[in-house]
This record gives structure tokens, sequence and C-alpha cells, in this order.
């Protein structure tokens, strides 16, 4: 595949889903960002996903129509195939991937840039109470998860030859961003060496 494939992940309410909006929204940017299927109403605020119910998300998974699929925080997630097809034609494609199904991603993408978004522990808690989509219990159980994917998988992940990036999100969102392409700019151009 002749494209870029840049797998996001980290805690939620860490910005990823405000990271790659802004990031494919910058003037001039030629990044592609693929729109998640999830298992959430559409009236739920955040990020701009296709909604559906779990039958028909189980239907799509049965036809092939995702390139990668996971489930988390008792969601199910799918990109995709049209991933696939982007990559060949050589764009530069953003997924908001998760920490859990990271393995398989590389396994499948061994080219992808993995990038981890991270942000101080203390300001998680107060960034999803302020986003207001989950309950107080299932921002809990979110924060829950971390525990359980500790930093420590990033080790595992780059012994296995992957490419690991970090962007630190607890400043301001414009010098997450830019960090953030600067990091797929150095990483496409090593590629093309
Ligand atoms: N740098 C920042 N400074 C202040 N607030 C931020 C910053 N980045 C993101 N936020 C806010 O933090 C909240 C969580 O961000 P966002 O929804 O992008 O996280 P996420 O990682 O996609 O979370 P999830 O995985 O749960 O969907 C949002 O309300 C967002 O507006
Ligand atoms: O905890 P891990 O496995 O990293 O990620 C689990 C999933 O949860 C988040 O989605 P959202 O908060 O429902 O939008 C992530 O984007 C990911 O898809």
């Amino acid at each position: 595949m002749a494209g870029q494939l840049v797998y996001v992940m980290g805690p939620s309410g860490s910005g990823k889903d405000s990271l790659l909006q802004s990031a494919a929204s910058r003037k001039g940017s030629a990044l592609r960002l693929m729109k998640r299927y999830i298992t959430r109403s559409a009236e739920s605020e955040g990020e701009d996903a296709f909604s559906l119910s779990p039958e028909a998300f189980d239907a799509m998974q049965a036809r092939g129509a995702f390139a990668m699929s996971w489930r988390a925080n008792g969601l199910a997630y799918g990109i995709p195939i049209e991933l696939d097809e982007l990559l060949e034609q050589g764009h530069t494609v953003l997924v908001n991937g998760s920490r859990a199904y990271c393995e398989a991603a590389v396994q499948r993408y061994p080219l992808a840039l993995v990038v981890l978004v991270q942000v101080d522990p203390p300001l998680l808690l107060q960034r999803l109470l302020q986003r207001g989509r989950e309950s107080r219990e299932e921002i809990a159980q979110r924060l829950a998860r971390n525990t359980a994917l500790d930093a420590a998988f990033i080790e595992t992940l780059r012994k296995q030859g992957a490419r690991v990036v970090v962007v630190d999100n607890s400043g301001d969102l414009d010098t997450a961003v830019t960090q953030f392409l600067h990091t797929i700019e150095q990483a496409t151009t090593l590629e093309q060496q």
C-alpha cells in the first residue's frame, strides 16, 4: 500500500477526536480522516460518526464492511473498509483507534504510524466531566480502563517493531495539533527515503 495509516489512540478524554478533527481541517491539509461506525445514539455529543444499532453493526461486520473493528466501553466500533482503498491511492489516513486493538491493527498494517495521545491524569477527569457525554459512573469506568491499558504496553509494541510516537495534549490543542502534524510529516518523509 502506497499510503500512510496514522493510528491514533489514547485514554478516553485525551483529545483524540479534537486533535484529529483539527488536524484534518487545517488549511491546506491533505489528510483524510476515517468516519467511524459506532453503536452510540446519534444524539450523543461528540465526534462525527455513523451511529447504528448493534444488529446493523453485526450485519456490516459479517459482510466485511470494516477494515478494523473492536468493542470497548460497552460499544462496538468499526472503521470502513474504504480505508484500504484510500491507502492504495496513496493517501495519508487518520484513524481514531483503540489501545486494546492496537496490536491487531499493527499486525494488519505493519507500516502504520501509531500515535499515543497523552494528558496529565487530573486533566482527564476534568475534561471528561466538562464534555458531559457520559454519566459519572461511565466516566469512572473509562478511567479504570487506563489501569489495564497502562502505557507500558507501548514498549511491547515497539519491541514488536511498531512505530510508536507520543503526543502530549495537556496544553492547548493548537500546540498538540502542530506537534501531531510535524510527527506525521517526519514519519512520511522517512518512509519515502
Ligand atoms: N488541549 C485541550 N485543551 C482543553 N480541552 C481539550 C483539549 N483537547 C480536548 N479537549 C476537550 O476535552 C474533551 C475530550 O476530548 P475528545 O472528545 O477529543 O477526547 P477523545 O480522546 O476523543 O475521547 P473519547 O475517546 O472518549 O472519545 C472534549 O470536551 C474536548 O473539547
Ligand atoms: O480504551 P481504548 O481501548 O484505548 O479505546 C476504546 C474506544 O473508546 C474510545 O471511543 P469513545 O470514547 O467511545 O469515542 C476510543 O476512541 C476507542 O475507540
